[in-house]
Formats: C-alpha cells, sequence, structure tokens
C-alpha cells in the first residue's frame, strides 16, 4: 500500500491525451540534450538514462547504477534515484504532450535498496491534466519488467514558454540546442 498522500491526481484533472505528433509505440526517444545529466552522452557521470514509448501513453525508461552514484558503498544514493524518476517523468510529459514543461513537485518513496550494478526499469505513466499542470507517476522495478518495485516517484511538471529556459538559461547553449534540434529535423518551439 502506497503511504504517499492521496488525492491523486486531483479533482480537477481531466484525462491526458497526448499530442497527435507524439512518437509512436516502440520509439526509442535517445539524449534530448547531450548535457542533461539524466541522458546525456556528454556527461560521463551522468545516468545516461534511455526511454522508450511503450503503449497506452506509458515511457519506460532504464537506468544502470554506475559506481559514481552510489550514496553507502555498493548501493545508489537515493537523491540520484530521484534524479533518474525526474528524468522518466518528464521525458514521458515532454514526448507524450509535446509540452515545454518543468518538474514543480516531485515525490520518491524508497522501496527497497537499489545496488551498484542493478538496473532499474521505470514505467511512467500520464495521471491527469489540469491547464498548465500535467500529473505523472511512476514505479522502478530492479533488474526486470516486472522485477521487485524498488522506488515510486509521482510529479508535478508545469508548462511553460520557451522564455523559461532563454531567460532563466544559458541563451548561447539553448540556442545552440535549438540549432541542433533544428538540424536533426526535432521540434524546438512546441505551443500546447
Ligand atoms: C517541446 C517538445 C518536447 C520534445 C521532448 C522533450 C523531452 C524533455 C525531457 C525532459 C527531461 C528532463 C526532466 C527534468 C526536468 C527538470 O528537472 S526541470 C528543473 C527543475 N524545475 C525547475 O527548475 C522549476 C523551477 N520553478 C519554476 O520555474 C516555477 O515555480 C514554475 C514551476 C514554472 C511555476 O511558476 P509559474 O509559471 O509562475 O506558475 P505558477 O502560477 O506559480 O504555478 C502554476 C500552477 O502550478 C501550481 N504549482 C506550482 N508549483 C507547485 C508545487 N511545488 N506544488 C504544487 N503546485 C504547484 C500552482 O499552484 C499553479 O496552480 P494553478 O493556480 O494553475 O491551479
Amino acid at each position: 500500500m502506497s503511504k504517499a498522500a492521496e488525492n491523486w491526481p486531483p479533482e480537477d484533472t481531466e484525462p491526458a491525451t497526448p499530442h497527435p505528433d507524439a512518437p509512436p509505440s516502440g520509439t526509442e526517444l535517445g539524449e534530448h540534450y547531450s548535457q542533461c545529466f539524466g541522458c546525456g552522452d556528454d556527461v560521463e557521470s551522468g545516468l545516461h538514462i534511455r526511454s522508450m514509448i511503450a503503449s497506452d501513453m506509458t515511457v519506460v525508461s532504464k537506468f544502470t547504477v554506475g559506481k559514481d552514484h552510489q550514496g553507502a558503498p555498493g548501493l545508489a544514493h537515493g537523491g540520484l534515484l530521484a534524479c533518474a524518476f525526474d528524468e522518466a517523468l518528464g521525458s514521458t510529459v515532454g514526448n507524450l504532450l509535446r509540452r515545454p514543461a518543468v518538474t514543480a513537485r516531485l515525490e520518491t518513496d524508497f522501496v527497497r535498496p537499489v545496488p551498484v550494478g542493478s538496473t532499474l526499469h521505470i514505467a511512467a505513466k500520464l495521471d491527469g491534466v489540469s491547464r498548465r499542470k500535467t500529473y505523472v507517476s511512476a514505479e522502478g522495478r530492479l533488474d526486470a519488467e516486472d522485477g521487485p518495485v524498488a522506488v515510486r516517484a509521482r510529479g508535478l511538471f508545469v508548462t511553460v514558454g520557451v522564455e523559461h529556459f532563454t531567460k532563466h538559461g544559458d541563451a548561447d547553449a539553448i540556442s545552440q540546442f535549438r540549432d541542433v534540434r533544428q538540424a536533426a529535423g526535432q521540434d524546438w518551439d512546441i505551443n500546447p
């Protein structure tokens, strides 16, 4: 039984309908930004999470715990596990709804220890939408899609405009990011 607070998603949410141009089932999502700590290939000690669109509005992600991710000897750091879920949940919102969104709230339940060398299989689903707010949750299972649940998480993501990133982030890096995505035929400025 979950120990998390109930009322999730809140009563005023509507079902989340994937964007018509959301990637189809079976699509491997790859990195969304090479410097992203969650998925970027250029971050040596990053999490290198890979995600795929499964079916029925589910996104499955895999995270293998490395030696750079430890808290206690031989065990994953809880904050890094929360990071893995932030990435998996954010990828679910961004890819299925195709809305730029940021994490406003992230809750995690750590159910069992996650050893170095193990792979978390994270399955995330959209729970509902209310105006700019998207509710999304996930379970992470140890070493197999049907392995024991190790971590549960849920997040509230808030849709933002591109100006959120250009105003608060590194404008030059944002510009390069836009150019790389556009050159690859990927979307950059999508409004919901
Ligand atoms: C485009 C195509 C994509 C393609 C594919 C992309 C893939 C992409 C993969 C990304 C994967 C990376 C995933 C990592 C994602 C991060 O880690 S993002 C980094 C961490 N997050 C941040 O830095 C966010 C910092 N916070 C903020 O900037 C602002 O607080 C926010 C969240 C934008 C909200 O500010 P705001 O715009 O002024 O809006 P505000 O009115 O305060 O809040 C809006 C609503 O949310 C509610 N709310 C806000 N915060 C909270 C809270 N903490 N608790 C409860 N409710 C809250 C408000 O009450 C309000 O509700 P309503 O009044 O509408 O009912």
